[in-house]
């Protein structure tokens, strides 16, 4: 056996499992799809002509996902397999043949799907209740995200009573991803914020059903399209197209899209049918995928270890251009962070024409050696946003200008910082950047701050050329230049009145979004609406130290930092005196939530894991009803871990490290005051004793 060989099957499975952990666990994606692919098949190559050197656990036997530790797991009553996949109409054709053959030449039908980018999931329903949601995992276990599955807008979480019966439990598998509409939404802001963007929106989706808050998947618009039907026993139903009929007709979303095939040329039509039509669809697709319609015949056919042989994945392959690069812009976000763009030569790909490719940041033009006027390699694949692969460097010009990374600000010439640990350059004149200052006007007027009606991304921005706006507090000086404004282009009487109602009428938009207008740092929609409803005022939210900020939650390190630090500076200060002179609100109207009682007073928490009677925002409500507080970090001076299901082991380590009492949801429970109680009732009970009151049900050995 030549060591060569096996040394590189070695080297292969290494690499495929670290790219399978980047892509399944951290949502990254190294290489392209059909390079991972195109190394896959190399290894399967090798292992099938040498045998003895496969390995059991090797990457082409075994599903790429893993589970994640954040959530609490089920096991998958059938397993959720993988897809062969290829790249190939050849090899779709091998297929149509070894399924005709595995079959005996009987009569048989396809059924072609859009192969939908996002991620699996696995819906059970008990009694026509949406019951559990499942990732695929590692095919046999997978992590439970019902709640977040519930934030899926689309998934009915009660059956119609319509269609034909059903059983009292099964399963409907089917893709959750996010809209592109959604996900360009989501980059833009990141882009806006300074933050790095996501490279295509399966990524957006998986990383969105990753988080621990439900409110915040509710806001990342995830979707779902149901494509296939299990139930116990043998199925109710003779085909996977009446299956497919009968989820629609219960209320399940079934895309509209797929059809039965009677032939391998019918398939293929499909196949070329929707190689540009995809692209009209509001969902990233990456390959259509084949499956045999009759149930028994994709019983007879089987499964290998990964994936079944009643069914194969045919994916486009990532169009590729070659295209010249004109010139590199750089372009200054709202945050002072420099990205570079490059200018192309339009050439059309994947169903538009591209203009322009992102480029990231400086490193990784150093990475590919770009020069202007290379012929470069301009790929847009999964990947939404075309980038640049490769350069041509036979093809390279002999004039071809190596490019020189500015030093300076392209709009105000300050010097660029980079600060450590960040991939951008940033230009530090975050008071008289002309880009900066116009992008923080325009997050200011933008729908979800103060929605000012009259005054778009476009308007705001021809006032901040012509120099009649400066920052937020200087749009409310524009009334008193209506008759000016009346003059100027495009504008006309009645769009003044517009926008002068409309700039009445922001001062009526409640504190919270004031203050995710401002545009800190850090501070997005749901952070901004913590930090309103916490300290509700803004004297009292710019008086909190960092750590104080810190400690409420979902606020973490580095958003209090960058809050306390703007709120420190003079300009700011005065910023937010001019607002309130203008009548914008600066604290919460209403009455803030009266405690219930001062039972908890004293004690912090931490809550930690999945808790069956509450959801965990319920939870931190009911504590600070009752006067108690929420911290984020476990310390010695913390009252109470209260654990859910599936709690870190490093986290109660930590607790009982530090002599930190365990407690339950349920102990939680008991240490609150009853229905019949009156409300703050003064109690001599000491908070200890409190606990104590609770700790028949503490969990056991926790207690000190
Ligand atoms: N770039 C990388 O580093 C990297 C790393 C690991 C995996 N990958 C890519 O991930 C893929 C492997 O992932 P996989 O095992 O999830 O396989 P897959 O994504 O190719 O196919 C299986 C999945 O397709 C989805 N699907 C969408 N529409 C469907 C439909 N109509 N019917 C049935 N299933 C449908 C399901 O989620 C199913 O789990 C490969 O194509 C590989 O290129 C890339
Ligand atoms: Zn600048």
């Amino acid at each position: 056996m030549s060591p060569d060989i096996e040394a590189r099957i070695i080297a292969l499975t290494e690499q495929l499992h670290h790219l399978n952990y980047q892509y399944y666990q951290l949502d990254q994606s190294e290489i392209s799809d059909q390079e991972f692919d195109g190394l896959l098949a190399e290894l399967a190559r090798l292992e099938a002509e040498h045998p003895s050197l496969a390995h059991p656990n090797s990457p082409t036997q075994r599903v790429g996902g893993t589970i994640t530790k954040q959530f609490p797991t089920a096991e998958h009553r059938y397993p959720m397999l993988s897809l062969g996949n290829t790249y190939s109409e050849a090899d779709l054709r091998e297929f149509d043949e070894r399924v005709r053959k595995g079959l005996e030449g009987a009569e048989m039908q396809y059924v072609c799907e859009l192969k939908f980018d996002g991620v699996a999931m696995s819906l059970s329903y008990e009694h026509d209740q949406l019951a559990q949601g499942v990732t695929r995992g590692d095919s046999t276990r997978g992590d439970v995200v019902t709640n977040n599955v519930r934030t899926i807008r689309n998934l009915p979480l009660h059956l119609r009573p319509a269609g034909p019966a059903r059983p009292p439990g099964f399963e409907v598998r089917g893709e959750i991803f996010m809209p592109l509409p959604v996900f360009e939404e989501l980059n833009e802001q990141r882009e806006a914020d300074g933050e790095a963007l996501l490279a295509n929106p399966r990524n957006a989706a998986s990383g969105a059903l990753k988080l621990q808050d439900s409110t915040q998947v509710a806001a990342r618009k995830l979707r779902f399209y149901a494509y296939s039907f299990l139930m116990p026993g043998r199925s109710q139903f003779e085909t996977h197209s009446a299956s497919l009929e009968a989820l629609s007709a219960w209320g399940l979303p079934v895309s509209d899209t797929w059809r039965r095939c009677a032939t391998i040329e019918q398939v293929l039509d499909f196949v070329h049918e929707w190689d540009k039509k995809r692209f009209d669809l509001p969902v990233a697709t990456d390959g259509i995928v084949i499956k045999v319609d009759d149930f028994r015949q994709q019983e007879l056919l089987g499964y290998t270890a990964k994936s079944p042989r009643w069914a194969i994945a045919y994916k486009y392959p990532a169009e590729a251009g070659r295209t010249r690069l004109q010139a590199i812009q750089y372009q200054v976000g709202r945050t002072g962070a420099v990205t570079p763009v490059a200018l192309l030569d339009p050439v059309p790909l994947a169903g538009t024409v591209v203009k322009r490719a992102s480029l990231h940041n400086a490193n990784q033009i150093a990475a590919l050696d770009l020069r202007l006027g290379d012929l470069v390699f301009v790929e847009k694949g999964g990947e939404i946003i075309p980038k640049i692969t490769g350069v041509d460097l036979d093809a390279r010009p002999a004039d071809s200008q190596p490019i020189v990374y500015p030093t300076a600000c392209p709009a105000c010439n300050t010097p660029l910082i980079r600060p450590e640990g960040e991939a951008h350059f940033r230009c530090p004149n975050d008071r008289g950047c002309p880009p900066q200052l116009k992008a923080k006007l325009e997050h200011f007027v933008s729908r979800k701050a103060l929605d000012i009606d009259g005054l778009g991304a476009e308007t705001v921005g021809r006032f901040f050329d012509l120099g009649l706006v400066t920052d937020a507090a200087s749009l409310y000086g524009l009334p008193a230049r209506a008759e000016e404004l009346a003059h100027l282009e495009r504008m006309g009487e009645k769009s003044v009145q517009r926008l002068l109602a409309g700039l009445e009428a922001s001062k009526q938009v409640p504190f919270d979004r004031v203050l995710f207008g401002l545009g800190i740092r850090y501070v997005g929609e749901t952070v901004a609406e913590k930090l309103a409803a916490h300290y509700r005022t803004v004297e009292a939210l710019a008086a909190a130290t960092a750590p104080e900020l810190a400690a409420v939650p979902e606020v973490g390190g580095v958003i209090a930092e960058s809050t306390a630090a703007w709120f420190q500076e003079p300009e700011n200060q005065d910023l937010m005196e001019r607002l309130r002179t203008a009548g914008v609100q600066l604290a919460l109207t209403g009455e803030a939530p009266q405690p219930q009682s001062d039972r908890l007073a004293g004690l912090t928490f931490v809550l930690s894991g999945v808790f069956e009677l509450h959801s965990r925002d319920e939870l931190q409500e009911l504590i600070q009803q009752h006067g108690g507080k929420i911290t984020g970090s476990i310390s010695k001076k913390l009252s109470f871990l209260v654990a859910g299901d599936k709690m870190g082991p490093a986290k109660r380590e930590k607790a009982i490290g530090l002599k930190v009492p365990i407690i339950s949801e349920n102990d939680l429970l008991a240490m609150l005051p009853t229905a019949g109680e009156a409300p703050a009732a003064p109690t001599d009970e000491s908070p200890a004793a409190a606990a104590n009151a609770a700790s028949g049900t503490l969990t056991q050995g926790s207690l000190f």
